[in-house]
């Protein structure tokens, strides 16, 4: 059995706003080649905090273990990099070119760039990661239905196709992780549904692990997503940085239910 993409034991989030702290963690969490997973949770519950750190755009505060198997210069997976130690001894570089190589990510409303045309902003992922491939922008196109809005503005699309262009441009440099960060949260259940089913099936024709975080568990459900959520964490008794202990309001600490032994490997 192959090793995992990612590999987190014990790890643990901060952000700290002026009044208040919040802390995200994380007992257990593996996604390996063709793994579909939703982080569920209401507004507020840590789900952009976690898929950002794992995604490697935020430093977590502390990591027992967080391996990342990214792609090595040929384009092939390569070995594990520690990221909790890459942040810890600031390289910044490492860190940069693991993102752009190994991670897709398709943001809430798109994220697209307005002076950039569709097929530029597809193109923008293959240009970071040095891996131009136009043959493959012109079959994402042709899959997700938006060949024929390749010379358009994103202000002259609907949600729905902005949505679209997003995910081929998550795709366009062959990710080993696709993450998704409310991906469906500006659209209607019929347009949800069919950018759901584009981006599930898109990351499996590439073999990708698919990590989404959303709000609509029954949308999750139905794309057969591995289904984790965020509860309330009642051992959060104060850090080792002298934060907080049990009982303190300024603090809200929730905890990522462990990962389901959903396959044989975990
Ligand atoms: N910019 C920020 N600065 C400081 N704290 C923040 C900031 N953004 C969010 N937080 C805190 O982190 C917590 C988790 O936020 P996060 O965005 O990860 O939740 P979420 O589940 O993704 O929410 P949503 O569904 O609304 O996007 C929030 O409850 C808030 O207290």
């Amino acid at each position: 059995m192959a090793a995992p993409f990612i590999d987190i034991d014990g790890l643990r989030a901060v952000r700290v706003d002026k009044d208040r702290r919040f802390q995200l963690s994380v007992p257990r969490f593996r996604l390996s080649s063709g793994d579909r997973v939703a982080i569920i949770g209401p507004s507020g519950s840590g789900k952009s905090t976690f898929v950002e750190t794992v995604a490697c755009a935020r430093a977590p505060a502390s990591a027992v273990r967080f391996l990342v198997r990214g792609r090595g210069q040929g384009g092939e997976a390569g070995a594990a990099m520690d990221v909790a130690e890459a942040w810890a001894r600031g390289r910044e570089d490492a860190l940069t070119r693991l993102r752009s190589r190994t991670f897709g990510y398709v943001h809430q409303a798109g994220g697209l760039l307005a002076f950039l045309s569709v097929r530029a902003n597809i193109a923008l992922t293959q240009r970071l990661s040095g891996r131009s491939d136009p043959g493959l922008i012109e079959e994402l196109g042709a899959a997700l239905g938006i060949r024929a809005l390749f010379a358009s503005a994103p202000a002259q699309l609907s949600g729905g196709q902005r949505q679209r262009v997003a995910i081929a441009r998550a795709l366009a440099h062959r990710p080993l992780v696709v993450v998704a960060d409310e991906p469906t949260a500006s659209l209607d259940r019929r347009n949800a549904a069919t950018v759901m089913r584009l981006l599930a099936d898109a990351a499996a024709s590439a073999g990708a692990a698919l990590l989404v975080a959303t709000h609509d568990e029954a949308l999750a459900a139905e794309f057969g997503f591995t289904i984790i959520g965020m509860h309330d964490d009642p051992d959060h008794d104060g850090g080792p940085d002298g934060s907080p202990g049990r009982g303190d309001d300024s603090v809200q600490a929730v905890a990522l239910t462990p990962f389901p032994a959903v396959r044989g490997d975990r």
